[in-house]
């Protein structure tokens, strides 16, 4: 993996650059020594820091949310993990929305984007090496969505940045907003929670230990240490089969792929075990393997065990009452096929925070996958609260 470590003093648009912001003491009071956050920045920073946005991803998103520059890389090798993204150019996963122009307006806005602590593309997280320069496995700490924020004030302590236009983010990357809004009440101006709820629900928490038993149980797992050897892909990719039937909707899998066979197999074999597969079988499948070449398995333990501890009221007394702490402009939006965040769960937020606010419907057929594929949508709800 190449990671620039510099200072963001030129600009260099969608290139990964990494902050070493120390030792952080987590909520659990473990102290994680040389914290490293991977983070890209699109635009420039106001003299007065006015104009700075925050873009959080979602659980298994990265830094790049845009492409970059194609121009001026300099010494700045752009971000590979494992000889995979070659270029700043390559598309991000909210490209629709960031950019010159866009509803999140680069040659207005100063973007920033971290990979989340605990993850593994450049942020310190399981795989990195602990200080006896073996890599931390099964020893790697349980990070809260508290602890991401923490780290990622650290980093904007590291940009010269003292407030946040917009911290905006979809899913898990909305949890993450949220708390920036209630850890650091005045720093940020407005607050976009996207298909995200105040605290996870039973049934995401469920869903949660069943990705991360899938994992676990896999013979190549070794309890977390198996960086020596075989990767549990087979775990991994279990993992994001259970989880991707939930980004979608019941809908939209009838209508894409209904009950067809997976081309050239016949899903009415004699016997189950080596029968052909259905076409639906077929597209999970590739969502395993793909996520299998870009993730590292104990990160995902450990993204999802951030989610899993999501519960923006946990020690602030009830939901109203952690939320009255907050003093900004809100976006709320729900996708109306989402049936691992439902919107009733924004309601629920919109409801406890301080004044009067609608839930934003962004309609698709595509359940919770909505808030990274309705791009128009998302859009035309940003441009609300960064105005020109
Ligand atoms: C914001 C974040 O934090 S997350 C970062 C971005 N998220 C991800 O990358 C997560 C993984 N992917 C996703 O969540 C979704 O795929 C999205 C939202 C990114 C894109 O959704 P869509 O454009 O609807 O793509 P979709 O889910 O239909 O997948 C299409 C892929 O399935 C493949 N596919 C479809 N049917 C089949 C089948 N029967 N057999 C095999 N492959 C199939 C397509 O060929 C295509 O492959 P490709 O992605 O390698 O080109
Ligand atoms: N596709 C998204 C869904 C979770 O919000 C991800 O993998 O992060």
């Amino acid at each position: 993996m190449t990671v620039v470590q510099t200072a963001p003093a030129v600009r260099r648009d969608g290139v990964v650059r990494a902050a070493e912001i120390g030792e952080l003491t987590l909520e659990s009071g473990f102290r994680l020594p040389d914290v490293r956050l991977a983070y890209e920045t699109w635009g420039e920073l106001a003299p007065d820091g006015s104009n700075a946005v925050l873009v959080e991803h979602a659980l298994t998103g990265d830094s790049h949310a845009a492409r970059g520059t194609a121009v001026g890389y300099g010494d700045t090798a752009p971000f590979d993990m494992d000889g995979r993204r070659a270029a700043a150019d390559a598309g991000g996963w909210w490209d629709g929305l960031i950019g010159p122009g866009a509803a999140i307006d680069t040659n207005r806005w100063f973007v920033v984007c971290a990979n989340i602590l605990g993850g593994c593309h450049g942020s310190t997280g399981p795989a990195s090496l602990a200080p006896d320069s073996a890599p931390w496995g099964s020893r790697f700490p349980r990070i809260t969505v508290r602890d991401t924020v923490a780290a990622e004030a650290r980093l904007a302590d590291r940009l010269g940045i003292r407030r946040w236009r917009l911290v905006v983010g979809g899913s898990m990357g909305g949890a993450r907003a949220l708390e920036w809004a209630v850890c650091h009440p005045g720093w940020v101006e407005a607050c976009a929670v996207i298909a995200a709820n105040a605290r996870v629900s039973a049934e995401q928490l469920a869903w949660g230990h069943a990705q991360a038993l899938a994992i676990r149980q896999d013979p190549r797992f070794a309890r977390g240490d198996y960086y020596s050897g075989a990767h549990p892909d087979e775990g991994l990719g279990l993992a994001r089969r259970i989880a991707h039937i939930t980004y979608r909707s019941a809908h939209e899998l009838a209508a894409r792929f209904g009950r067809e066979a997976q081309p050239r197999e016949d899903p009415a074999g004699t016997h189950p075990g080596t029968r052909g597969r259905y076409r639906v079988e077929g597209y999970l499948d590739h969502q395993a393997v793909k996520l299998a070449a870009r993730f590292d398995a104990n990160a995902y333990l450990s993204v999802n065990e951030t989610l899993m501890s999501h519960d923006v009221a946990r020690g602030r007394g009830s939901l109203r009452q952690a939320l009255a702490r907050t003093s900004c402009e809100w976006l709320v939006a729900a996708v109306d096929s989402d049936r691992l965040f439902p919107p009733e769960e924004s309601a629920e937020l919109a409801a406890a925070l301080p004044g009067e606010h609608e839930v934003h419907t962004i309609t698709s057929p595509s359940g919770h996958d909505g808030f990274l594929l309705e791009t128009p949508q998302v859009g035309r709800l940003l441009r609300a609260v960064l105005p020109d």
